[in-house]
């Protein structure tokens, strides 16, 4: 499945918790221009993934390569640098600053080396641009010197991916930005992926079977850590295997045949 255009690449990656594998020999690709979506029901390991490929968790096993380059025992630090940016599935905004302090804060850090502190204030006109152009593409810049505290939720995940764009990644690993979104807010987020996929390669890990089927290029399916299916929105939908796994579950609903 490996792809030459890929940017990341992760090849049999393991992560053991004990005695349980959370997840089980996944190799996955993410190119620039390419939306791929996992999906899994609760506890398939889809987080687990994510932590791996942003650098939270170590793999028990597998592989790693981020632009052709062995990535595999990058930190997390390392990898953000070089451009693998994420969202969180929490909120991790300083709510008494402005949106537009969380943005160049988030710029500063990715810019900022310790040793360079002469280059503060030209890093502190720099970070500023940057956190401005952010927030303009994130669809925040009206609401640049509001406190973020006082964001609506929806509009929190999206100073959330703003705050991630500030730190100018290649990949973009995005963990549930819909949740408890409104139908006007998902709309919003989803548009915003939209505009995002042209530039960056993504990772989306999401439960609103809609949204995925949607927007997804490539969808992955993890059932108990393990990979059971992988390819276009439509080979998935009539994937026998896939549609077994969720009988009675997310796709059951009739997401599947949205
Ligand atoms: N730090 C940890 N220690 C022990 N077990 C863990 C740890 N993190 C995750 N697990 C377990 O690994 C499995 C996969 O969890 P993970 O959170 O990756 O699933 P998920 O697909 O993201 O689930 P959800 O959709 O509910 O967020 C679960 O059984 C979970 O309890």
């Amino acid at each position: 499945m490996t792809s030459s255009r890929a940017l990341l690449e992760a090849e049999g990656l393991t992560r053991r918790f004990g005695g349980l594998t959370a997840v089980k020999e996944v190799s996955i690709t993410l190119a620039p221009g390419e939306l791929h979506a996992v999906i899994g029901t609760n506890g398939a390991g889809k987080s687990t993934l994510i932590n791996m490929l942003s650098g939270e968790i170590a793999p028990s096993a597998g592989r790693l390569r981020f632009d052709g380059i062995d990535a595999t025992g990058w930190s997390q630090p390392k990898r953000a640098r070089a451009g693998i940016g994420r969202s969180y599935q929490r909120t991790t905004i300083f709510p008494q600053f402005s949106v537009i302090e969380n943005c160049r804060l988030a710029a500063q850090a990715a810019l900022q080396r310790p040793w360079q502190v002469w280059q503060a204030a030209q890093a502190c006109a720099r970070s500023m641009a940057i956190a401005h152009e952010a927030l303009e593409v994130a669809g925040l810049a009206v609401h640049a010197a509001r406190a973020a505290g006082s964001l609506s939720h929806g509009q929190k995940r999206q100073l959330e991916i703003a705050m991630c764009l500030a730190t100018a990644p290649r990949v973009l690993l995005l963990d549930e930005p819909l949740a408890g979104m409104g139908p006007e807010e998902g709309e919003r987020m989803l548009a915003l992926l939209e505009r995002l996929r042209n530039e960056h390669a993504i990772l989306l890990v999401e439960h609103d079977m809609d949204a995925v089927f949607r927007v997804a290029d490539r969808i992955t399916v993890m059932v108990n850590g393990a990979v059971i299916a992988s390819g276009a929105p439509e080979a998935i939908r009539s994937n026998p295997d896939v549609q077994l796994a969720y009988l009675g579950d997310a796709f059951s609903d009739g997401a599947m045949h949205a």
